[in-house]
């Protein structure tokens, strides 16, 4: 990819070893950037990233968001950052809630103070919809993130802060759906919690568009958030089943599981009232008055009370067929389905 504003530049991905790190050096790798650098705390997982990538562009740090000494050592000469890093698995968050507000909060407020002091031109948080109206202890810390990134857009002149918030990645790391293909490739009945629970389907190409759209167009503050469709669980699993040919596979209903909504919420009402809708995705602005206490009280937003959120049960609803098409996207389905076996990491 030849793009001017990567020339030359350094990109650093905090929680870079994440398939979200991985999916994003596969997209800019060849680009025109002079460097990638990756931060996590995982050894392991940095040498293994370092034998497949193979590539000199790439540099390798140890360290953890929590720590500021160790995020100012990789932030200094970057120009651009993608901030992955998280503790993003619900039920870890539920019972460890202050582990959360250590990595996403105030781990994030260290990346961010880093980035203004050592001058970054660029930088994207990355979110998710469990932020929204959140009922658990991810989703809490996560909202605090975005408003930690939004507060610190107001007083960083030089250095541009945005988010972007996404719904579930399919096929992600310990999810729904290599949960269900590997019941299946085990003869095992799959687990349903709620066949009526929905969730937005989004690829992980897909969440790298929109980091990489919110990079190129953000101003200070915005909040990027993808159009995306939704099915319900019960869905996805009859397509599985279906595309494999197992179409009387068992199916056994387990009921919701802590901190787990009905459906998720990638816009609430009162941000659907001011989002500009820029097509394939919509912009939240932030709020811009000044801590001018009567201005908060005086000036209300008639529009909110007309409003709807925009969720996983209102979004274009995906059917049978089109939860297939999308399915067949990731290339461990397509493997599956042609009777062959590839990770779904892959
Ligand atoms: O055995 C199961 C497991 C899950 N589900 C359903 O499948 C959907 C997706 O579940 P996932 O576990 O794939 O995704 P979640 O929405 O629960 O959240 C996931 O994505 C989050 C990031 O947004 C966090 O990483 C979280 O820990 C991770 O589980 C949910 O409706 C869930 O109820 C089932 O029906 N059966």
């Amino acid at each position: 990819m030849t793009d001017k504003i990567f020339s030359d530049r350094t990109l650093l991905i905090t929680g870079g070893t994440g398939s979200f790190g991985n999916a994003v050096l596969r997209r800019l790798l060849d680009s025109s950037l002079k460097e990638i650098r990756i931060f996590s705390r995982d050894e392991k997982k940095q040498d293994d990233m370092r034998k497949h990538f193979n590539n000199p562009k790439l540099k390798f740090y140890i360290g953890d968001v929590r720590d500021y000494a160790s995020v100012v050592n990789v932030v200094r000469g970057v120009d651009f950052i993608f901030h992955a890093a998280a503790l993003k698995q619900v039920p870890s968050c539920e019972f460890y809630p202050l582990e959360a507000v250590k990595t996403n909060v105030l781990g994030t407020e260290n990346v961010l103070e880093a980035a203004i002091n050592c001058g970054v031109k660029r930088v994207i948080c990355l979110s998710t919809d469990k932020a929204v109206y959140p009922i658990n202890a991810m989703g809490i810390s996560k909202a605090m993130m975005e408003k930690v990134a939004v507060a610190k857009s107001r007083s960083s002149e030089n250095t541009v802060i945005c988010a972007t918030r996404y719904g579930n990645v399919m096929a992600s790391r310990g999810s729904v759906i290599p949960l269900f293909a590997n019941q299946l490739r085990a003869d095992k009945p799959i687990t349903i919690t709620d066949p009526e629970m929905t969730r937005f389907m989004m690829t992980l190409d897909d969440a790298v568009e929109l980091v990489l759209y919110a990079f190129r167009h953000g101003k200070p503050g915005e909040i990027f958030v993808q159009k995306a469709p939704a099915a319900t669980i019960s869905t996805l699993a009859k397509a599985m089943c279906q595309m494999l040919g197992k179409t009387a596979h068992p199916i056994n209903e387990i009921g919701t599981r802590h901190g787990e909504k009905l459906f998720e919420v990638l816009l609430s009402r009162e941000e659907m009232a001011a989002a500009e809708d820029l097509g394939e995705y919509f912009c939240v602005s932030p709020d811009l008055r000044d801590l001018n206490y009567e201005k908060f009280v005086d000036q209300g937003e008639r529009s909110i009370s007309l409003a709807e959120d925009y969720n996983s049960h209102n979004t274009t609803r995906l059917d049978l067929k089109g939860m297939e098409s999308l399915l067949l996207k990731l290339p461990f389905m397509r493997a599956m389905v042609a009777g062959q076996y590839i990770s779904p990491e892959d």
